[in-house]
Order: structure tokens, then C-alpha cells, then sequence
């Protein structure tokens, strides 16, 4: 019997499994991941995260996949929700969370939001990634009718698109194609959004490997980056996405902090043998 025991959490709806792999357990296959991410036979989540004994210096590592069972390099609403543990775990108000894109600084504040030094914005065709050596402010994707993207790594790959009215997108059609468009050798999290004023911005988001998701933070970063870049917004904005509103900054030397709530929904525990 191949037993776990979970926490499901949410960061404005974006909703995890989250898993402590530093006490003993089984180890999960990618089939595994699939079927507890299915919403009718498993759990279902939007990202599967596991707790691992720190590598470099932080105060934990946490892994990152999708529910198509593709590992991603980063979850700005996961974070917050793993960072929330971990200092209630070690009484502290600040702590380092590695991630394959590197430590990110967590804090809480006196409101109980989780605030994230989500890292530096990289902004070049090849940290992208995309196929060809392009401009990222303004990318022509094929089979795009709304416009060129701006493209940004947040730790994972994101296309954000500008358009008059982000809620009339047909989302569900238009987000695998890009998504798995060839110039995104590594597949992209798509987000179209419509800037309503210089500090205030709603997107919508399609994302890698999970579809359409109720919030996804790393994309609210990518969107105030691309906004500022296009000279649409400020570096400061509040980012509303269908489960409720990020802050999000771009700080002067690259960095972008994230705030935003964390919910525990509930503890639970399978046996990944039983789930078909
Ligand atoms: N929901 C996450 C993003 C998951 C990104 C993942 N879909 C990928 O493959 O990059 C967030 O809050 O940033």
C-alpha cells in the first residue's frame, strides 16, 4: 500500500496538493501525478507540491508539477502556501524556499498575506525560452489573432497578451494552441490581460500542463512586467484574476514581489494503488 497523506490548500483558488516529502514515502511517477490530479478519480489540483529537506542553504525545498505530470520551475501561489508552513514549522516570519529556479525570500505580513521575492525577471529570447532569437517584447505567435506577446521567465515560461476585454477571450480555445505553439520549445503559461489603469490590471490565465486556472501568481508577475515594459502600467499594480487580487511590484533591480493570501482547505490521506 502506497499511502499519503496531503494538505489541500489554495492561493485565490489556485489550488494545490501538497505533499511533506521529507518524512519517508513512496516515491510518485508521473502516472501518479496524473491520477491524483484527476478531479473526479483523485484530488484534482492545479499543481502538486512537494516539501523536500533543504539543498542549498534555505529552509526547505519545495517541487513543483503540473497535473499533466510536467515538473514546472515555479508556483507563486504555491510558494506562498508552502512558505505559510514552513514558518509556522519553524516559528519564523521569514524564510528561504528553494526551487529549481533558484531561493525565494518569504515573508509574512502583520495581515497574515504571504509576500514573495519571486527573483528576477528574465527577460531574453533564451530564458524564455523560445525558438527563435526575437525580441520578447513583442512576439508574433502563430495562429495569434489578438496581438504579439510580451514574454517573461518568472522561473517558468509565460506569454502575456494585451487585449481591450480580457473576459471575452475564449480562453479554453485559444490557450492549448499557444501554448504548445512550436516557438515555445518548452511549452508557455498564457495570460491575456487588459489594463484598467497604471496601478490596476485584470488578466486571465491559461496555464502549462493544468489549463485554465483560478489565479496563478508567477503569471500576475509576468503581466505587471510586460504592462510596465509597454509602457501600460507602473511597476506597482493590483492584479485581479478570477479568484481575487495579487500586489504585484517590479522592484528597480529586477526582482518582482508577489503578495497575496493562503487557505488551508483540508488534510487528507490515499492510497496512489487504489486511485485508477
Ligand atoms: N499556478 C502557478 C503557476 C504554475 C505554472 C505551471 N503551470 C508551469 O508549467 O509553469 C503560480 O501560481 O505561479
Amino acid at each position: 500500500m502506497r499511502q499519503i497523506a496531503f494538505l489541500k490548500m489554495n492561493g485565490l483558488g489556485n489550488d494545490f496538493v501538497v505533499l511533506d516529502g521529507r518524512e519517508p514515502g513512496p516515491a510518485l511517477s508521473e502516472r501518479d501525478y496524473r491520477a491524483v490530479g484527476d478531479r473526479r478519480r483523485g484530488v484534482g489540483y492545479d499543481q502538486f507540491l512537494t516539501i523536500e529537506a533543504p539543498k542549498n542553504g534555505g529552509d526547505a525545498f519545495m517541487r513543483i508539477h503540473n497535473p499533466d505530470g510536467s515538473e514546472a520551475g515555479a508556483c507563486g501561489n504555491g510558494t506562498r502556501c508552502v512558505a505559510d508552513l514552513v514558518m509556522a514549522e519553524l516559528g519564523k516570519d521569514r524564510i528561504g524556499l528553494e526551487t529549481v529556479a533558484g531561493t525565494l525570500i518569504c515573508e509574512r505580513l502583520d495581515d497574515g498575506r504571504v509576500r514573495v521575492d519571486m527573483g528576477p525577471a528574465r527577460l531574453d529570447a533564451a530564458e524564455i525560452p523560445l525558438a527563435e532569437s526575437v525580441d520578447t517584447l513583442n512576439v508574433e505567435i502563430p495562429g495569434n489573432p489578438y496581438g504579439p506577446a510580451c514574454c517573461v521567465n518568472m522561473g517558468n515560461p509565460h506569454a502575456v497578451i494585451f487585449v481591450e476585454d480580457a473576459d471575452a477571450i475564449p480562453l479554453s480555445e485559444i490557450g492549448p494552441k499557444l501554448e504548445t505553439s512550436d516557438i515555445f520549445p518548452d511549452r508557455a503559461n498564457i495570460e491575456f490581460a487588459t489594463v484598467r489603469g497604471p496601478e490596476d490590471i485584470r488578466m486571465r490565465v491559461w496555464e502549462r500542463g493544468a489549463g485554465i486556472t483560478e489565479a496563478c501568481g508567477s503569471g500576475a508577475c509576468a503581466v505587471l512586467v510586460a504592462a510596465a515594459r509597454r509602457g501600460l502600467s507602473g511597476r506597482k499594480a493590483d492584479v485581479e484574476l478570477d479568484g481575487g487580487t495579487l500586489t504585484i511590484e517590479w522592484r528597480e533591480d529586477g526582482h518582482v514581489l508577489m503578495t497575496g493570501p493562503v487557505a488551508l482547505s483540508f488534510k487528507g490521506t490515499l492510497d496512489l494503488d487504489t486511485l485508477t
